[in-house]
């Protein structure tokens, strides 16, 4: 990655960024977000950043008039990127963790925006991804749906956030009760050496277990629940809470309630649980059930959960739980073949695949994807009659095996061209669930 490079066209260049940029970076954050969390330093607000992978973007020429003469050139756009991890669908039914690059922090000043400054990061972004062989796969979630198909990203899971009253059943058959029993559940704050140590070992062990859950780094693990006290809006600290099997941990659930009273005072308390993960679902089971019974609430909210969840039918179905489904992780397949060969198929297919990539272009030509009966598949270039045509966004969508490529080829974004091959395609890249969104980044 060069340290600097200008652009005259637009007069901006792109740099390097290092923790010294740190309130630079917390000022340019403020402008574009206009969040502003009071209290916290340059140095809070970086901490998580990975600065191997972290850019800006700033102008070239005289600071706009009314620029402090005494301060750093303000910045005009940022990225940075995290080596996370997503679990994919394996061979035959199983699951298989792979490397992602996880995309965030994405913003331009609004005095630049809309001349192409998000263009020049996004292809410095993957086209940096594949120069340096670092991950087949890119993964964002989006602030505004509109923005990332264009750069090649697909909708790959669904974020489904489910509300439930205080003291909701969860029936679950008694098999799952038994096994429910056995686990214990006790809660602490998040925002600890000890509790960020076990909350990382709980979530990769669930991870695991969880198709589309994405997996966040050993380098980012203390950091990502630090709760500083100022950005609470008076709302108790971050909770983490553990289930274990004996001495096995088994699952966790993070967590934050807010106080509320109504007219006739009545206790109105909300549970916002931001993430929720077991390795089995007797945990996720008692996890749940105990979530759902804290005194002085009337309300939780499980964020982040799947369309097919089994909270949401264990309370009764989309009837008995306000559900509401949102666009989760958008997945980019930075180089199509190594990201096609890297999963797992549900059967055998031969099919050839003509990828329209506007934006990485190694990716646009035409691919052979053979899969055998064991669900391994490989994907080499050929320069045989293609079956099917697509856009590289299609593959993202359909790469976790949530949404069907029948389904976009039916919504005119897929292009049979010899018959019968979009169905084959689509049946061997779908997994026996939906996808998680999973967690938030
Ligand atoms: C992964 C993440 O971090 S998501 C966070 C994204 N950041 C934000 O939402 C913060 C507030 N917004 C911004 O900072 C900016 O407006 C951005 C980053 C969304 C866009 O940056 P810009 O520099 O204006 O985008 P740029 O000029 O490169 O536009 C590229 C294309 O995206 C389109 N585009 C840009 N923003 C949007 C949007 N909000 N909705 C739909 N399309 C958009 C442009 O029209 C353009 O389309 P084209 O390729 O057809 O010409």
């Amino acid at each position: 990655m060069s340290l600097s490079e200008a652009s005259p066209g637009d007069a901006t260049r792109l740099v390097d960024l290092t923790p010294a940029d740190a309130e630079r970076i917390r000022h340019f954050e403020d402008l574009t977000w206009f969040e502003v969390a009071p209290g916290q330093t340059g140095a809070d607000y970086v901490r998580n950043l990975d600065f191997t992978r972290t850019r800006g973007v700033e102008p070239v020429g005289p600071a706009p008039l009314g620029t402090p003469s005494d301060g750093p050139v303000p910045l005009v756009g940022t990225y940075s990127a995290w080596l996370m991890g997503v679990t994919a669908p394996g061979p035959d039914g199983d699951l298989t963790p792979l490397p992602m690059s996880g995309l965030t922090w994405v913003g331009v000043h609004p005095d630049h925006r809309r001349r192409g400054i998000l263009r020049r990061m996004m292809v410095d972004h993957l086209h940096g991804l594949h120069d340096r062989d670092e991950t087949p796969l890119a993964g964002l979630h989006a602030s505004e749906p509109g923005i990332y198909g264009r750069f090649g990203y697909g909708g790959a899971s669904s974020d489904v956030s489910l509300d439930m009253g205080r003291g909701t059943e969860f029936r679950a058959g008694e098999t799952l009760d038994a096994s429910a029993s056995e686990v214990s559940t006790h809660f602490v704050d998040a925002d600890s050496d000890e509790a960020a140590a076990a909350l990382h070992r709980a979530h990769l062990a669930t991870a695991r277990h969880t198709l589309g859950t994405v997996t966040r780094g050993e380098d980012t693990a203390r950091g990502w629940f630090a709760d500083h006290p100022t950005s609470r809006g008076g709302h108790e600290p971050l909770r983490a809470m553990f289930a274990q099997r004996g001495t096995e941990l088994t699952g966790y659930a993070v967590f934050r309630r807010v106080a509320k009273w109504n007219d006739d005072h009545q206790p109105e308390g909300e549970v916002r649980v931001r993430e929720l993960g077991a390795t089995d679902p007797g945990s996720l089971l008692a996890l749940a059930r105990r979530l759902v019974d804290f005194d002085l609430t009337g309300k939780v909210t499980f964020y982040d959960r799947s369309p097919d969840d089994p909270l949401l039918w264990w309370a009764g179905g989309p009837r008995a739980v306000r559900v509401r489904h949102y666009d989760g992780l958008w997945l980019r397949l930075v180089d199509v073949d190594k990201a096609l060969t890297a999963r797992g198929y549900s059967g055998p297919v031969d099919v050839v695949l003509d990828v329209v990539d506007d934006v990485c272009p190694w990716n646009a030509r035409r691919w052979r994807l053979s899969v055998g009966a064991d669900g391994v598949g490989s994907c080499l270039p050929t320069d045989a009659d293609a079956d099917v045509r697509l856009p590289v966004q299609a593959l993202g969508a359909a790469y976790l095996g949530g949404r069907p490529i029948v389904a976009q080829a039916a919504a005119g974004q897929v292009t049979e061209l010899t018959p019968g091959a979009v169905r084959r395609l689509s049946r061997a890249m779908r997994a026996d669930s939906d996808p998680f969104g999973a967690i938030g980044f």
